[in-house]
């Protein structure tokens, strides 16, 4: 099976969680894109559900398939987000944001009663880290908040580096104006701590970091599809 069958075998599971009537998050990336597709189907097929999505790039996709949408201060609660992920923990923390989408991304997963996140397993890892952190951050003082950002993992025991986004030639510039900076420092022993030092810098918008917010990862290996519970999902809107 290849990878590009599992996220579709994920993402046509996740439509299980799918109910006439509901407020959808609809996530960024190619997993949450092949979700999209076949939500349209669905929508076609006569269900009722109104979207809001995480990146300007989703709603394109959702309005050339012609799945609703509203906005999030039309729609400020939502019941459920299906979403992508770069990593997927034990835990069910992740990190995402490999498409530079992860601020809006944690805003409408925060907004939403139920995260179910979907990947292949090439997504699952025993820690977060191996795949470098996202963090979004303001373009003012960009070498002041980097400094900041090694500062944070040093006096964490971590070394390692962060480095500048870009994109043909320029500065990854995301939906919000700001620029994406790669922290690559290998596993992150303990991401609470981390989550805390990265916000703590004025800098630093958010950060790709998602912990317990996930309420279920839908995920496809050649064998099938498994569904991984959270221990315990906080921070979503009830
Ligand atoms: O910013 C992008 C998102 O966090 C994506 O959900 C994440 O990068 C996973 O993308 P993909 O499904 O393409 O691997």
């Amino acid at each position: 099976m290849s990878q590009d069958d599992k996220k579709t075998a994920a993402a046509r599971a996740a439509l299980a969680y799918v109910e006439d009537g509901m407020r959808l998050g609809i996530g960024t990336g190619s997993t949450a894109e092949a979700f999209v597709r076949l939500l349209a189907e669905k929508v076609g097929d006569g269900i009722n559900v109104t979207g809001v999505p995480t990146s300007e790039r989703t709603a394109r996709l959702c309005v050339e398939l012609g799945v609703p949408l509203a906005t999030l201060d039309e729609m400020p609660r939502l019941d459920l987000t299906v979403d992508g992920a770069d990593e997927i923990d034990p835990q069910l923390n992740l990190t995402k944001g490999g498409g530079g989408a992860l601020l809006r991304e944690k805003i409408v997963a925060h907004a939403s009663e139920m995260l179910v996140i979907i990947a292949d397993d090439s997504k699952l890892v025993p820690a977060l880290g191996a795949f470098p952190l996202p963090i979004e951050v303001n373009p003012f003082g960009l070498e002041a908040t980097r400094q900041s950002i090694v500062d944070a993992y040093t006096e964490l025991g971590q070394s390692g580096e962060v480095r500048l986004r870009v994109r043909d030639g320029q500065p990854f510039e995301t939906d919000g104006g700001h620029l994406i900076l790669d922290a690559s420092f290998g596993h992150i022993s303990d991401p609470k701590a981390l989550s805390d030092a990265l916000h703590a810098i004025p800098g630093v918008v958010e950060h790709g970091m998602f912990i317990g917010m996930a309420t279920l990862a839908v995920v496809a290996g050649s064998d099938g599809v498994r569904t991984l519970e959270a221990p315990q999902a906080q921070n979503r809107a009830s």
